[in-house]
């Protein structure tokens, strides 16, 4: 029987062709439909791996060439690599030195100020990314989008250090980022330029939050015009509050209609559209699909932040629509949002807690069939990398290895004896050590 642990020596480690017999594939993420039935969207299948790449996919069964090596999955589960397109690493980790007193969005947005002013050196940010990377590697990721706050000098400072940071993870971790700021901010004209000038050299995405007020729509006519003019994409908090009257989603939409943008937004929480009446709601989503803005929704996060208020329980779970959304077209996926920083006390950028919760919070379940896509295929597409995130012929074999077989075993556990492979290689899973940090956040004894 095989020993399905990631180090023992074994085809996965070793051999340079092999097969992962009797597995079930997510069939949402077969770039090509398999030949083969599908339960609850799962298909049994064996793949053959050689060379580091995916060789073949065949439904079970059908005996591959019988001198290969065999890595039997007896029936487990076997994903693509994951996506993970809206974190926050550059504040990363930073709770043990700066928690959230009130633990809502005001008291967060306070006190992350706070530290960035205080700590956030080159030095600092950098060790703190590189830790919550590693946590993304290990755990199977392998497309990551941040958002980086960009308020002078940060806008100098994290794009720098992200240009650095994407080239030391190159072929392990494929990193895009996003210019984070109130867009206010972009009034003046001197910081916006030099902003956007580290945007274009980086390859990155300009974004930030639009607030509600007479000025939103010359905002954000200023944001996209900049856009176009340097063809960038966008990608933005949105309404990230439970106040009903919190609308820049429709403000959004209806500016890329205006503008006939045709480069690619996403709106990220869209919190406050489940906090206004059906018919307003309905009227913004389709505007979401007319615009083809993609909405990423943050269930951890939100659930975390929103409806807090102290000695009160929360009564509502704190997402956006994301049913509704979905079936009035607009493209929809989850992620994982702040890790350890005043946003979000826990987290470890790890997509597959993120899939877990985000089927408990915004009820993906039952059918399970298609919702792996939001943590793969959808997100992928959002950020147009749409050759990630999937199981195709010829691709890398960048693949997460389960035991669980069902979705019920999948969703039971926390999959911590998952198996990472990279291109076709078991990597070493091991998490970085918290202690690793003490010296930059202050260790604290008790
Ligand atoms: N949810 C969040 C909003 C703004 N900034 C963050 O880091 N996180």
């Amino acid at each position: 029987m095989t020993v399905m642990t990631p180090h023992a020596p074994g085809p996965l480690s070793t051999a340079p062709a092999y097969v992962l017999d009797d597995a079930r594939l997510p069939a949402v993420t077969l770039a090509e439909p398999l030949d083969a039935p599908a339960t609850e969207g799962l298909v049994r299948a064996s793949i053959v791996v050689a060379g580091g790449r995916i060789a073949a996919i065949l439904p079970y069964g059908t005996a591959p060439d019988p001198a290969l090596p065999v890595h039997d999955m007896r029936g487990g589960q076997v994903w693509p690599c994951l996506v993970d397109m809206h974190t926050h690493l550059d504040k990363g980790h930073i709770w043990p030195r700066q928690p959230n007193p009130t633990g809502d969005f005001a008291g967060a947005l306070s006190v992350v100020r706070l530290d960035r002013m205080a700590h956030w050196s080159a030095a600092d940010i950098e060790a703190r990314m590189e830790f919550g990377l590693r946590c993304a590697y290990a755990h199977g990721t392998r497309l990551v989008r941040t958002h980086l706050d960009s308020l002078p000098p940060h806008h100098d400072l994290s794009w720098d250090l992200f240009r650095e940071m994407r080239a030391r993870w190159a072929g392990r971790i494929e990193l895009q980022a996003v210019a984070l700021m109130p867009v206010e901010a972009t009034r003046d004209p001197a910081y916006f330029e030099a902003l956007l000038a580290q945007v274009v050299r980086s390859g990155g995405l300009i974004g930030g939050h639009p607030e509600m007020g007479p000025e939103l729509d010359s905002d954000l006519d200023r944001l996209f015009g900049a856009a176009m003019e340097h063809g960038l994409d966008i990608d933005f908090h949105i309404d990230e509050t439970r106040d009903p009257g919190a609308k820049t989603l429709a403000a959004v939409a209806d500016a890329v209609l205006r503008h006939g943008f045709e480069g690619k937004v996403v709106a990220g929480h869209c919190c406050s559209l489940a906090r206004q009446d059906g018919d307003e709601a309905a009227r913004t989503i389709d505007k979401v699909a007319r615009a083809g803005v993609g909405i990423v929704s943050l269930p951890m996060c939100n659930m975390y932040l929103q409806d807090r208020f102290a000695g009160l329980t929360p009564r509502w779970r704190g997402v956006t629509l994301f049913h509704e959304l979905a079936a009035g077209g607009a493209d929809v996926a989850v992620a994982s949002d702040n890790t350890r920083d005043p946003f979000y006390a826990y987290g470890d950028l790890d997509a597959v807690e993120v899939f877990r919760e985000a089927v408990r919070i915004l009820h993906l379940d039952h059918p399970l069939d298609t919702a792996a896509r939001v943590v793969t295929t959808a997100p992928a597409a959002m950020l147009g990398r749409p050759d990630i995130g999937r199981l195709k012929v010829g691709d890398p074999a960048d693949l997460i290895l389960f035991s669980a077989r069902h979705w019920s075993e999948l969703l039971s556990r926390p999959q911590a004896d998952r198996i990472v492979l990279r291109d076709g290689r078991a990597i070493d899973r091991t998490l970085p050590d918290y202690r690793e940090l003490d010296a930059l956040l202050g260790a604290r004894d008790g």
